[in-house]
């Protein structure tokens, strides 16, 4: 067997203090300071790069088993890579629906094959996704995935009921669930946030109370079964204010809120471009302003990318018709510096953060989102904070094209992601 080591040169451990050269051997961090450059080790020159853990995107869709027309864990876990992520939770809204241990055990073996990234298999809720009866968490529990985190995402847990049994259950094993908060009474037929523009175009409206409320009673519902709850796409403003109350009242809340909230405004809609359609919708700019302050005080504990391939069939198509969701995985870093960074609302430390070792606690991976130093494991991500790109859906590795980012220049590029030590994305391209 071959023991691979690679020799990062010159790189700032989260973008502060002197450059320093890190030794990376046997998948873990041998030696930072000045180490020799064993023979035969890879040597990346840093020039002062930043170097961060590597992310952790809590919210994925990779459509395998299913609509591999539109990604396949492989296409999925190679925009993952080259985004700078070492894992990813594949959301449970598959064809099947991966609402049992064969599907998801599939979904972490095919990732483990791949070989780019870890790829977490989400759990349903309930079976099928149909909200009625809870899906056999504990086998997927203790199944060769390990599944930790359980969502029917693309679909609230409507039901109170159920949803306290989920909570109960998720308790006894050791796992979290994610809502997807939104009343599906309140957003019958609704196709974009409710408001002026919405109105003027004659879309009906998604109310910011049909995601309030859910996270509201959920944060009741899970400090009473003394319960950890994680909540998706954060997009309204008063979402802000529940989560502020729940956690000062001790609730184990967490929540995520996704780069394109943080960027684009439902101003977008005057384009008539169904790129631009997505669940929960593009909202308000104060709502926008919202996410930001909220991402930066922690009431809103990380950024997730809701990364929705969609075939161009189902995007390229009149607004009503078309589905909802957009790519995140490369371009999600990008848009962080572009909100947070740049406004100086967060700086490198606080990117680690939101990006990496938050989400890695939230879904308690023991080896990700660690800090950087001796003995820790090499999941990493360099990052040329100075360099500017212009975003091109074609040149993107999904399989689908559904970026919202179409044309704009964005700052930051991955420079190299490492996963245990072994390099699997470097500038720009897959290893
Ligand atoms: N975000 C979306 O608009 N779509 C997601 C489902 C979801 O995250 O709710 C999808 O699966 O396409
Ligand atoms: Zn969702
Ligand atoms: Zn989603």
């Amino acid at each position: 067997m071959t023991t691979s080591s690679v020799l990062l040169r010159q790189v700032r451990l989260y973008g502060t203090g002197e450059p320093v050269d890190v030794l990376i051997a046997d998948g873990v961090i041998a030696e930072i300071g000045r180490p020799d450059a064993p023979a035969g080790a890879e040597v990346i020159d840093g020039d002062g790069q930043i170097l961060l853990p590597g992310f952790v995107d809590l919210h994925t869709h990779l459509r395998e088993p299913g609509r591999e027309d539109a990604e396949t864990i492989e296409t999925g876990s190679a925009a993952a890579a080259l985004g700078g992520y070492t894992a990813v939770f594949a959301m449970a809204n598959t064809d099947p629906v991966a609402d049992n241990a064969v599907i998801t055990d599939y979904v972490w073996r095919r990732g483990q094959e791949v070989g780019l990234v870890d790829v977490h298999p989400v759990g349903a809720v309930t079976v099928g996704l149909a909200g009625e009866r809870l899906a056999e968490m504990g086998t997927m529990a203790n199944s060769a995935a390990r599944v930790r985190m359980f969502s029917d995402d693309g679909h609230c847990v409507f039901d109170p009921l159920v949803m306290r049994r989920a909570l109960e259950y998720s308790t006894a094993l050791g796992v979290v669930v994610a809502q997807h908060a939104e009343d599906p009474r309140l957003t019958v037929g609704a196709q974009a946030h409710e408001g002026e523009r919405a109105a003027r175009l004659g879309y009906p409206g998604w109310p910011a109370s049909a995601e309030e409320s859910i996270v509201a009673r959920d944060c009741v519902l899970a400090r009473h079964a003394g319960a950890r709850l994680h909540i998706c796409h954060v997009s309204a403003a008063g979402t802000v204010d529940v989560l502020r109350w729940a956690k000062e009242l001790g609730t184990a809340v967490s929540a995520e809120v996704t780069p394109h909230h943080l960027l684009l405004t439902d101003e977008r809609l005057s384009t008539f471009d169904p790129v631009n359609k997505v669940n929960p919708p593009l909202r308000s700019e104060a709502d926008v302003q919202r996410m930001r302050q909220a991402l930066a005080d922690g009431v809103i504990d990380c950024v997730a990318t809701d990364h929705a391939p969609h075939a161009p069939q189902d995007k390229d198509c009149e607004w009503a018709a078309a589905r909802p969701g957009m790519l995140g995985l490369q371009t999600a870093l990008s848009v962080v510096v572009e909100t947070m960074v740049r406004p100086g609302l967060l700086d490198w430390r606080g990117v680690a953060r939101v990006l990496s070792e938050r989400p890695a606690q939230i879904a308690g991976l023991p080896d990700q989102g660690r800090p950087l130093a001796e003995g820790e494991p090499a999941n990493l991500v360099l990052v040329d904070p100075d360099t500017e790109w212009t975003v091109q859906g074609s040149e993107l590795a999904s399989r689908a094209r559904n970026t919202p980012y179409e044309g704009l220049r964005l700052p930051a590029v991955v420079s190299a992601t490492l996963l245990r030590g072994r390099i699997t994305s470097r500038e720009g391209k897959l290893v």
